[in-house]
C-alpha cells in the first residue's frame, strides 16, 4: 500500500481535500521540527499561481504561526502584505512566517532582508512557478535588469536555474510541486531538543544577555564610556545575533550608573526600535515616548544621523545601529563630533553587504582613532546555530562569497595572470569562480547587493571579465553595452524627453554635456572593476583594462568609459590608462559622499571626435563650475581634473599681464587688482602635468581654493589649515613665483629678479 504522502501527480494537482490535508500535515511537521530545534524551515510551493495561493492558504490554516507577512504584489485577501521593494522597512521587525511570492518577482535584496526577520521556530513559504519552468518564467524583476534594445524575454534565467538546483538539494527545504509526487513528511529528528537545551545551559553570567558574545559586547560598550575617550567599539555579526539588543542593554546599564544623555542613531527610527525595547526591558521605571526613553535625570533619544551633523547635540554616548546603511562621510563626521561611540553593523544579509563596508570603515577608523575595538558576535539568538534557512539563503544569494585568500595571490603580477571574458553559462555552473568573483566585488564595492549577482548572470547587455592566477579570480570587470540609438531617440535623450534605463554614459553625455551624437554611438561602460585587495596598486587593474581594450577594439564599439565616485586614486588610475575626464557631477552622491566622475576612451574615429568634444565642453564649463557649484570640491581633485597635457604654445599673457602677476607675487600690489592674469596663469599652469613637480601640495591647493574656486580669504585659510589671509597670501606668492620662473620668458625672469633684489 502506498503511503498517504506519496500519491500520483495528476491527483495532487486537483487540489483535493487530500492535497489540502497533506500540505497541512507537512506544514505542521515542519513547524514542529522548527520549534523543537529553534531553527527555521522552508517550504517551497511550486505550481501555477492559483495552485500556489491555495496551497499557501492551506499550509497556513490552523498553524501556531501568528505573524505571517506576505511579500507579494497580489497576496491573499486580508493578509498582512508588503511589496518586495519595501522589504528594507522590515529591518528591526520579526515574524513567524514569510510567504515570499516569486510570481511577483524574485527580488534578491528583499529575499535577503526578509528571511532574516523570521524567528527560530518559524517558516518560509516560497511560492514559485513550476520549478522546471521557473528559469524561463517572465519574472517581473526582468524589467529592472533589461536595457534597450533588449526585450525582457532576452533576460536569461541563469540565476533562477542555479537557485532551483540549490533549492532541490538544500537541507531543511521541502519542495511540493503541483502535479508531482508528494514528498515524504520528515520525521522530527530526536535530539534536537538537546541542541536547544545545550544552548540554554551556555547562558552567560550577565542574566540580561543571551549569549557570551552579547555579554562581551555589552561590556565593551560600557567601556567606551568608562575608558579613554576616542576608543569606539564596532560590533559586527550576521543577522539576529543580538547586536541591537546589546546596544540597548548597555545603554540601560549606563543610565542605571548615572549616565545622563545617550543618543541612538540609525537609518530610521523603526530600525532602531529593538535598541529602545531592550533598554526599556531593564529600565521598567523609564517613561517611553515615540523616540526616547526618559528617566528622572537622564534621557536616551533617537536622532537621524544627518540631524546630528546639522545641529550640535551633546551626548555622553552615541550608539549607531545598522552603520553600513549610513553614508561613510556621515559616519566620518560623527566620529569627529562624538568622542564616545559604539557602532553595530550586519556583515551578511542585505543591501550594502557589510564586508566591503567593514573594510572601508575599518580603514577610516584606523586613520581617525587609534584604539578602536572590533567585536564579532557569532552565536545566533533569533534562531539557533546551524539554521538551515540561513545556510540556504547564504548559499543562494552568495552572501558568504569570499575572495580567494591573500596567501593564494601573493606572487601575482600582470605577467602571470590570464585575462578572459567568461562564458556565463559556464560561470553559473562553476560555484568556485562565481563565489571568488562575487566575493571580490563585495569587498571592493561596499554597495554590492545580492541583486548584482542576478544582474551579472542574466543582464543581456553585460559581459564579465576576470584575470585569473592559477585558476583563482584576482581581478574582475563588468562591462555594460550602452548607446547605439537611432537618430530620433538620440534627439529625445538630448532634449531630456527620453531617459533610457541603464544607458548611463550616453544619457549623461547628451543631457549634461549637450552632445547629441553620444546616444547614437556604441559605448562599452566599465560598470565595476575590482582587483583583489592584497594585490592592488601592482598594475593588475591597468593590465585588465588594457586587455579589455585589445579584446573589444575590433567589435565595433565607439568608446569605452566609466562612471565612479571621484577620488584622487581612481582619477589617477584612469588617467594613466589615457582615459579623459569629461564630467564631474555638481552634487555629491548621498551614499558615497563623492562627486561622480565620467572618464572616456575612444575606440573609433567617431568615438575620438566625441571624446575630444566632450573634454572640450567639460573644460569650457569647469572653470565656472569650480567658482560656483564645485567651490567645495577637494583641491587635489580639481587639480587632477583640469590636467590636460604639456603647455606647448606660449601662454596667452601679454607683458601687462605678467607685470600684474609679478606685482602681486613680489608684494607690490594686492591680489584683488591682479586677479585676471593670476587666474589665467593658474588655469594654464595647472593644466600642465609638470606643475606637479613645481608646486608643493600647499601651493597647489592655495591656487585652487583661492584663484580658481574664488573662496573668501577666511574660507581659503580654513580649507588650507592656515590661520588667516596673510598666510594664504604668503603661500600664493610662493606658488606664483615658481610658476613665473617656469612659464615666463627671459624678460619676465629678468623683471622677477629685479623685483626680488629690491
Ligand atoms: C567603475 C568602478 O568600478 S570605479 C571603482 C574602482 N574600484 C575600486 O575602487 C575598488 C577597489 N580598488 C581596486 O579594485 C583597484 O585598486 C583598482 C581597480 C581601482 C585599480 O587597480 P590596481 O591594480 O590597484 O591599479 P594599478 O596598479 O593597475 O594602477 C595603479 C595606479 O592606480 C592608482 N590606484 C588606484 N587605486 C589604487 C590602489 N588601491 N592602490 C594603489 N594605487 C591605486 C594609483 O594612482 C596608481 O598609480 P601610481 O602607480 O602612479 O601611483
Ligand atoms: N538579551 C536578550 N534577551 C532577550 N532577547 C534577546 C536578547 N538579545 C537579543 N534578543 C532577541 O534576539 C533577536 C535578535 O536580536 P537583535 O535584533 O538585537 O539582533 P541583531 O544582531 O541586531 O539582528 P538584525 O541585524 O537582524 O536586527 C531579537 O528578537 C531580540 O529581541
Amino acid at each position: 500500500m502506498r503511503s498517504p504522502q506519496r500519491h500520483e501527480g495528476h491527483k495532487e494537482s486537483k487540489f483535493s481535500p487530500r492535497v489540502v490535508n497533506n500540505i497541512r500535515k507537512m506544514t505542521a511537521s515542519l513547524v514542529t521540527a522548527a520549534k523543537a530545534s529553534g531553527h527555521r524551515r522552508a517550504l517551497v510551493l511550486s505550481g501555477d499561481w492559483a495552485w500556489c495561493l491555495q496551497a499557501a492558504q492551506a499550509s497556513l490554516a490552523n498553524t501556531s504561526l501568528e505573524s505571517v507577512l506576505w511579500i507579494s504584489a497580489q497576496a491573499a485577501e486580508n493578509a498582512w502584505r508588503m511589496e518586495a521593494a519595501k522589504a528594507h522597512r522590515s529591518l528591526g521587525q520579526e515574524v513567524d512566517a514569510i510567504v515570499f511570492d516569486a510570481y511577483s518577482g524574485f527580488d534578491l535584496d528583499a529575499f535577503g532582508i526578509i528571511t532574516g526577520a523570521i524567528r527560530g521556530g518559524g517558516l518560509l513559504l516560497l511560492l514559485t512557478p513550476p520549478l522546471a519552468a521557473w528559469p524561463s518564467f517572465n519574472d517581473p524583476e526582468h524589467a529592472r535588469i533589461v536595457t534597450a534594445p533588449y526585450q525582457v524575454t532576452e533576460v536569461t534565467g541563469r540565476f533562477l536555474e542555479r537557485l532551483v538546483g540549490i533549492l532541490r538539494k538544500a537541507e531543511g527545504v521541502i519542495v511540493i510541486e503541483q502535479g508531482k509526487v508528494f514528498p515524504s513528511i520528515p520525521l522530527v529528528a530526536s535530539g534536537t531538543r538537546e541542541t536547544n537545551d545545550q544552548n540554554l545551559s551556555d547562558r552567560p553570567a550577565d542574566s540580561a544577555c543571551r549569549t557570551e558574545d552579547q555579554r562581551r559586547a555589552v561590556e565593551a560598550i560600557v567601556k567606551v564610556v568608562t575608558g579613554q575617550r576616542r576608543r569606539p567599539v564596532v560590533l559586527t555579526s550576521d543577522r539576529g545575533r543580538g547586536k541591537s539588543a546589546a546596544l540597548g542593554i548597555a545603554a540601560a546599564r549606563l543610565l542605571q550608573r548615572g549616565l545622563k544623555h545617550i543618543i541612538v542613531t540609525g537609518p530610521r527610527l523603526d530600525a532602531v526600535e529593538p535598541v529602545f525595547r531592550h533598554a526599556q526591558r531593564l529600565l521598567p521605571q523609564a517613561i517611553a515616548s515615540r523616540a526616547a526613553l526618559h528617566l528622572p535625570e537622564a534621557v536616551m533619544a533617537f536622532a537621524p544621523p544627518d540631524d546630528l551633523i546639522r545641529t550640535s547635540r551633546p551626548a555622553d554616548l552615541l550608539l549607531v545601529d545598522e552603520a553600513a546603511t549610513i553614508p561613510t562621510p556621515l559616519l566620518e563626521r560623527l566620529l569627529q563630533r562624538y568622542s564616545r561611540i559604539a557602532f553595530a553593523t550586519t556583515v551578511h544579509g542585505y543591501e550594502g553587504t557589510g564586508r566591503g563596508f567593514a573594510l572601508r570603515f575599518h580603514k577610516l577608523l584606523d586613520e581617525r582613532t587609534r584604539g578602536w575595538k572590533g567585536l564579532r558576535l557569532e552565536t545566533p539568538i533569533r534562531w539557533k546555530s546551524g539554521d538551515p534557512l540561513e545556510h540556504f539563503v547564504f548559499r543562494a544569494l552568495l552572501l558568504d562569497a569570499t575572495a580567494v585568500p591573500d596567501s593564494a595571490v601573493a606572487s601575482v603580477s600582470p605577467g602571470n595572470v590570464a585575462v578572459e571574458r567568461l562564458d556565463r553559462d559556464a560561470l553559473v555552473r562553476d560555484e568556485t569562480t562565481l563565489s571568488e568573483l562575487f566575493g571580490l566585488l563585495v569587498l571592493a564595492h561596499y554597495q554590492t547587493r545580492p541583486y548584482d549577482l542576478r544582474h551579472l548572470l542574466d543582464g543581456p547587455n553585460l559581459s564579465v571579465y576576470v584575470a585569473r592566477y592559477r585558476g583563482h579570480v584576482v581581478a574582475t570587470a563588468l562591462l555594460a553595452a550602452e548607446g547605439g540609438f537611432d537618430k530620433e531617440t538620440a534627439r529625445g535623450v538630448w532634449e531630456g524627453r527620453i531617459r533610457p534605463h541603464g544607458h548611463l554614459l550616453p544619457e549623461s553625455l547628451a543631457a549634461h554635456l549637450g552632445l547629441e551624437q553620444a546616444p547614437r554611438l556604441r559605448c562599452a561602460r566599465i560598470m565595476r572593476i575590482a582587483v583583489h585587495p592584497a594585490v592592488q596598486g601592482q598594475g593588475l587593474g591597468t593590465h585588465l583594462v588594457d586587455r579589455i581594450i585589445k579584446e573589444i577594439s575590433a567589435e565595433g564599439w565607439d568608446y569605452l568609459g566609466s562612471s565612479f565616485g571621484a577620488t584622487g586614486e581612481l582619477l589617477r588610475f584612469w588617467e594613466r590608462l589615457d582615459f579623459q575626464s569629461v564630467r564631474l557631477s555638481v552634487k555629491r552622491g548621498a551614499t558615497s559622499g563623492a562627486h561622480s566622475a565620467i572618464v572616456l576612451y575612444p575606440l573609433s574615429s567617431s568615438g575620438r571626435a566625441l571624446v575630444k568634444r566632450a573634454r572640450e565642453r567639460f573644460l569650457v564649463h569647469l572653470p565656472h563650475q569650480l567658482a560656483d557649484p564645485l567651490r567645495e570640491l577637494e583641491p587635489h581633485l580639481a587639480a587632477l581634473l583640469l590636467r590636460r597635457g604639456a603647455q606647448t604654445s606660449p601662454l596667452p599673457l601679454d607683458p601687462q599681464d605678467w607685470s600684474d602677476v609679478l606685482a602681486f607675487a613680489f608684494g607690490r600690489r594686492v591680489y584683488e587688482v591682479c586677479i585676471a592674469p593670476i587666474w589665467e596663469l593658474t588655469w594654464r599652469a595647472l593644466a600642465d602635468p609638470e606643475s606637479e613637480a613645481l608646486l608643493g601640495e600647499a601651493e597647489r591647493n592655495a591656487l585652487v581654493v583661492k584663484v580658481l574656486q574664488k573662496r573668501s580669504w577666511q574660507e581659503a585659510a580654513s580649507a588650507l589649515g592656515l590661520s588667516g589671509r596673510v598666510q594664504v597670501i604668503e603661500v600664493l606668492r610662493r606658488a606664483l613665483c615658481s610658476l613665473v620662473l617656469h612659464f615666463g620668458n627671459e624678460v619676465v625672469h629678468r623683471e622677477a629678479e629685479r623685483l626680488a633684489r629690491r
